[in-house]
């Protein structure tokens, strides 16, 4: 079987999968709670690992070195590359270019096989535009919805709500009329406009032959906006092994 894992910014997706068969999965806060997870699952014969990460070296080598000492299987971990399966990656550096966008961007194209506007839901959100021609055109980065709500949160002295408000506050979309609705709608409208704005990038380049894809823990907070678009919660794992093929 193959541990495939996803660690983001806030979260570690994981899943284990036995041929292409996803038999198991999850999303954890931290490296004991993945290995918890894991080690919860009976009759998993881990034989290969394979994973991106964006966190910092130190923290992908420990969770590197705690599933090789736990599992006993070498973990291939995905690496920045200018070029892959066709698509050209566009940043002057190319190695600066976060691996989860990468891998969602290779994952795009390899379903698509035609241009496209990947946009990734997360701690940040971020859109990506790769052409027809497989050109990675660059994109853009802004904060994603648990960034905006902490920011006013810990940088004004009176934004304060629980979790259970906020969830209640985006059941829907009418003016805000506590705190907890007016930040919570407040923030889906910036990641509406977001949406909108890259839409209308899209088309400026491609009219309308293009393929968007959305993926990301907060993906549902706008893929009514999109109706066509395809939402592909595993597309950083279409990605992955893509470039790093079972040997
Ligand atoms: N089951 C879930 N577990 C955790 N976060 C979730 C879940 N469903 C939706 N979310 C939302 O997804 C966001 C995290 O998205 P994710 O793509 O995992 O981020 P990252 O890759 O930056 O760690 C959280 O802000 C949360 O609002
Ligand atoms: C933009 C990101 C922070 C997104 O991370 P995420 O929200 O998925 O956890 C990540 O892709 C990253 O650290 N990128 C490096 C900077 C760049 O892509 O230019
Ligand atoms: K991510």
């Amino acid at each position: 079987m193959i541990l495939e894992m996803d660690c983001g910014n806030s979260f570690i997706k994981w899943r284990a999968l036995d041929g292409t068969v996803v038999v198991s999965g999850g999303v954890v806060e931290s490296d004991v709670g993945l290995m918890a997870a894991i080690l919860a699952v009976p009759a998993l014969c881990i034989t290969h690992c394979r994973l991106v990460s964006v966190r910092s070296d130190d923290e992908t080598s420990s969770l590197v070195a705690s599933i090789v000492s736990t599992f006993d299987v070498a973990v291939e971990c995905a690496k920045p590359a200018r070029e892959v399966a066709g698509v050209s990656n566009g940043y002057e550096d190319f190695a600066r270019l976060g691996l989860d966008r990468w891998l969602a961007l290779v994952g795009a194209f390899e379903l698509a096989k035609s241009a496209c506007l990947v946009l990734d839901f997360g701690t940040a959100v971020t859109a990506d535009f790769v052409a027809s021609d497989g050109q990675h055109l660059g994109g853009f980065i802004c904060p994603g919805m648990p960034l905006m709500r902490d920011q006013l949160r810990t940088h004004t002295r009176r934004i304060r709500y629980d979790n259970f408000s906020a969830e209640q506050a985006l059941l829907r979309q009418a003016p805000g009329r506590t705190t907890a609705e007016a930040v919570e709608r407040g923030c889906l409208l910036m990641l509406r406009g977001f949406v909108l704005t890259q839409l209308e990038l899209a088309r400026e380049y491609w009219g309308q032959d293009f393929e968007v894809f959305l993926t990301g823990g907060d993906a549902s907070l706008v893929k009514d906006m999109v109706p066509d678009a395809r939402v592909v919660q595993d597309l950083v794992f279409v990605g992955l092994a893509v470039v790093c093929p079972l040997p």
